[in-house]
């Protein structure tokens, strides 16, 4: 199996709490794997270590070959949990700014998807709505042509008639041997589009499977299979 992350024994202290607890986890090239837990699990913070935001306290980690740092930011797209666009700035002062961070940024691949999701390039980002801002967030980071894809809760804000339209819309223009790793509570919304899931609970990694497997040796769609796992 062709790998573009591999982690091991990985943990992340922030003071006295473990967030992540011995992570051991290999994602393969070309997949589209969910990353699912409750609240606190530690979703954010891997995905965080992922991007090369925060530093783990202890473990290995690979990405293309590579631990974290310059090499992997060249070939990982990472879209946050919170907006990091200031609010004077329009849709293409935006794309111009990717455009000059990002050699592999795709302007044409922004405006296309733009267009589909009716966005205007010269709306300034305060008199968006928070569900379009988030549309305009994703765009920018789908349009990169990166090696990994590491989406914080992409489609929260966005209405449900919308979502699965973004979805396409963004699955559909990224290059079959990336990998995007996407952390949602919005469960049964994305399992259509997985391909692989990770639960994670307490810092820990419970669960990696297909999401076909759960579906036909378990009889389950993810969203009943995590109900059933992390039930209260
Ligand atoms: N900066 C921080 N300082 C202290 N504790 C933190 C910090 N960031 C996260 N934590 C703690 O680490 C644990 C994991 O948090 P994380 O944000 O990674 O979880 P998550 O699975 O993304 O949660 P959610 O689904 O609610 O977004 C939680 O207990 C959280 O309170």
């Amino acid at each position: 199996m062709d790998l573009i992350v591999s982690i091991s024994g990985l943990t992340k202290n922030y003071g006295i709490k473990q967030a992540l607890r011995g992570v051991n986890l290999a994602l393969p090239k070309g997949r589209i794997i969910g990353l699912l837990g409750p609240n606190g699990s530690g979703k954010s913070t891997l995905i965080k270590i992922l991007s090369g935001v925060l530093c783990p306290t202890a473990g290995q980690i690979q990405i293309g070959g590579f631990a974290p740092g310059i090499e992997t930011k060249r070939i990982v797209s990472y879209l946050p949990e919170r907006t990091y666009l200031s609010d004077w700035m329009k849709v293409d002062d935006a794309i111009d700014m990717f455009v000059d961070f990002y050699p592999d940024f795709s302007k044409e691949r922004a405006y296309d998807m733009l267009s589909r999701l009716q966005i205007d390039p010269r709306a300034r980002f305060k008199t968006m709505s928070k569900g379009t801002k988030e549309k305009v967030q994703l765009i920018l980071v789908m349009s990169r042509r990166a090696q990994l894809y590491l989406l914080d809760e992409p489609i929260g804000g966005v209405d449900p008639a919308a979502r699965d339209y973004i979805l396409q819309t963004i699955i559909s223009n990224y290059d079959e041997n990336a990998t995007v790793l996407i952390s949602t509570h919005l469960i049964a919304d994305v399992e259509q589009i997985l391909d692989d899931v990770v639960f994670i609970k307490d810092g820990q990694v419970m669960l990696q499977a297909a999401v076909e497997d759960i579906r036909e040796k378990q009889g389950k769609s993810v969203d009943g299979l995590f109900r059933e796992v992390f039930k209260c």
